[in-house]
């Protein structure tokens, strides 16, 4: 609630004018049974002058009601929109900050709902308060009042609607609540389910998983239908319960009423007064018990959100000075475990690089190649031990300094929609043509960029579908040369690309980028047989470091994965 009242200072001024705006709305609506009354009880004397200033002052309020209505839909919802479009931008602010860690924890599925459907529902919410907050308890209070002014003896007909109005009430709104906490929670289920099948399409399609799938998303859509269905259904009974009750005070004085009017003919404008009175009473409790679920729901949400808010991130740089960094890398005793796991995944790893020295990196699937990987650049902190770069420990550097020196291309390469040379600035914001036709040349995407309509304006399109799977390495490792980094880190980023082009792109790196560290993860032995030295991982140890002709020789672990792909080659 703070972190809303926070959020809405910025726009007290709008959102000051939309409650002006309701109490005008508020006071127009109590006001008008009065002068109806007093209408029917001119007419009845007929007297037509009052009559004619009585219709005038009804217009009147009415057009004031109206343009009172138009100011404070505009201010409120222009309120809502800029105060969730702030909240939207906070969140999206901070999840830029959030580590690896921080983001796995709340998995990415989850920070988009909470980024879109729970900032809807606060924002739905932020307009029905400023439409209804001073209305409701204005019109309630008056409308009681009033009620109570006009026909003083009959006070405990109010009474009596106002606790069956409560009664149905609490029966609907609370169960109404549950219902639309438990859509909250099939709606975020049918919405992973969908993001998960989309974009595992392929996959989908060729293991023939569709029935599955279906089935998976009906299961879950099902649940979704029928919890809407029951907020339906309670909606069907409530609303015809609220105006029964409402016809039952209604009828309940007109009968009453009926037998006075003989005697005493004002009674007539008195009575369609006090009916009016009691309308407003049961609308302000509806549309109170209405703005309360919703609020109960926003709250959810804003929970949610301020839990993306309050979130520290789990690795932070420190401000220091920028430090020009060279391409030596040290693992002094680095030990890793990844956040809420037991096991550690690196253990006690020591090595040193020198700057420019090509490092093959080899071991078995799940050895730990990656997770070593991602801790030169800092995606991740070691449990123990000390990582330097440059000389320099890495938790002692400023994060500009470390990111413009290691470049880091990821084994799954993710480019994003736009354009290539959008995608290649990323690398290198001021990079020029000549910069990405050079980095291009380097990673051997250039053969097909300049092949095509746009050439580097060419489009990619979302998942950078557009691409071969070939092609999205290459460009990854264009982006990644084009800052000509002092530490290149290449994990498995060439998978896809055939022997011809992965010789080619080495053979330019080594070329082209002569000074630069290179360390590549590699799943085949051929890709990092000339390497100045391999460093063989072992279920998380490093159990051989060498020249390929050494450990052929000497290391058991890098003798068996030898033997294993050499057989796979005669096969
Ligand atoms: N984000 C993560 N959270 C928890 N555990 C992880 C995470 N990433 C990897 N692991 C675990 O850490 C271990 C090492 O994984 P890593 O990806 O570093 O291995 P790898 O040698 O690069 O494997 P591959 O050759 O298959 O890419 C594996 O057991 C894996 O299950």
């Amino acid at each position: 609630m703070t972190s809303l009242m926070t959020f809405m200072k910025k726009y007290r001024g709008d959102a000051i004018i939309a409650t002006l705006a309701t109490l005008v709305i508020a006071f127009a609506t109590l006001w008008q049974p009065r002068i109806l009354q007093e209408m029917i009880t001119a007419i009845l004397a007929r007297d037509q002058g009052t009559v004619f200033n009585l219709g005038i002052q009804l217009i009147g309020l009415a057009l004031l009601g109206i343009v009172a209505g138009v100011i404070n839909t505009i201010f409120s919802a222009k309120t809502a929109q800029e105060v969730s479009a702030d909240m939207r931008e906070k969140g999206y602010r901070k999840i830029q900050t959030f580590s690896f860690g921080n983001i796995e924890k709340f998995s990415a599925s989850n920070l988009v709902i909470r980024l879109t459907n729970d900032i809807n529902q606060v924002q739905m919410v932020i307009m029905s308060v400023l439409q209804q907050i001073t209305r409701i308890p204005i019109l309630f209070i008056g409308a009681f009042i009033l009620a109570i002014i006009t026909m003083p003896k009959f006070w405990w007909i109010i009474v009596i609607m106002l606790i069956l109005i409560v009664a149905v009430s609490a029966f609907s709104f609370t169960r109404m609540g549950n219902y639309f906490e438990k859509l909250q929670t099939t709606l975020e289920n049918n919405n992973t389910l969908a993001r998960e099948n989309l974009m595992g399409m392929r996959v989908v399609k060729s293991f023939v998983q569709e029935q599955n799938q279906i089935k998976k998303f009906s299961k879950s859509s099902d649940e979704m239908t029928d919890t809407t269905i029951r907020i339906g259904n309670l909606f069907s009974i409530l609303m015809p319960a609220f105006f029964l009750v409402g016809d039952l005070a209604v009828a309940g004085s007109i009968l009453l009423v009926g037998s006075m009017v003989t005697t005493d003919p004002s009674m007539i404008a008195a009575v369609q007064a006090f009916i009016s009175y009691l309308m407003q009473i049961l609308f302000a409790v509806v549309m109170g018990g209405f703005m309360m679920t919703g609020a109960s729901r926003a709250f959810v949400s804003l929970g949610r959100l301020q839990e993306i808010y309050d979130t520290e991130p789990e690795l932070t740089f420190p401000e220091t000075p920028e430090t020009d960094l060279t391409g030596d890398v040290t693992f002094e005793h680095v030990s890793f475990t990844y956040p809420g796991d037991q096991e550690p995944v690196l253990q006690d790893i020591s090595f040193s690089v020198k700057a420019g020295e090509m490092i093959g990196i080899v071991g078995a699937t799940g050895s730990g190649k990656t997770t070593l990987a991602q801790l030169i650049p800092r995606l991740y902190d070691p449990d123990s031990g000390v990582i330097k770069v440059g000389h320099e420990d890495i938790k002692q550097v400023n994060e500009s300094s470390l990111r413009k020196t290691v470049s880091y291309i990821l084994q799954r390469s993710t480019l994003f929609s736009g354009t290539i040379s959008h995608n290649l600035r990323q690398g290198k914001e001021d990079a020029t043509l000549d910069d990405m036709k050079w980095a291009a040349h380097v990673a051997q995407s250039a053969e097909f960029i300049e092949k095509l309509d746009n050439q580097y304006d060419a489009k990619v399109e979302e998942r950078s579908a557009n691409f071969s799977g070939g092609q999205k390495q290459r460009l990854s490792i264009t982006r990644g040369v084009i800052k000509q980094p002092d530490i290149l880190i290449m994990d498995d980023s060439t998978s896809a690309l055939d022997a011809r082009s992965e010789k080619l792109v080495q053979e330019a790196l080594d070329k082209e980028l002569n000074g630069t560290t290179t360390i590549i993860i590699a799943e085949k032995i051929s890709s990092i047989i000339k390497a100045d030295r391999i460093l063989v991982l072992d279920q998380g140890k490093l159990v051989g470091m060498g020249t390929h002709h050494e450990l052929v020789r000497n290391n058991e672990v890098y003798q068996e994965i030898y033997r294993t792909q050499k057989a796979l080659e005669e096969v």
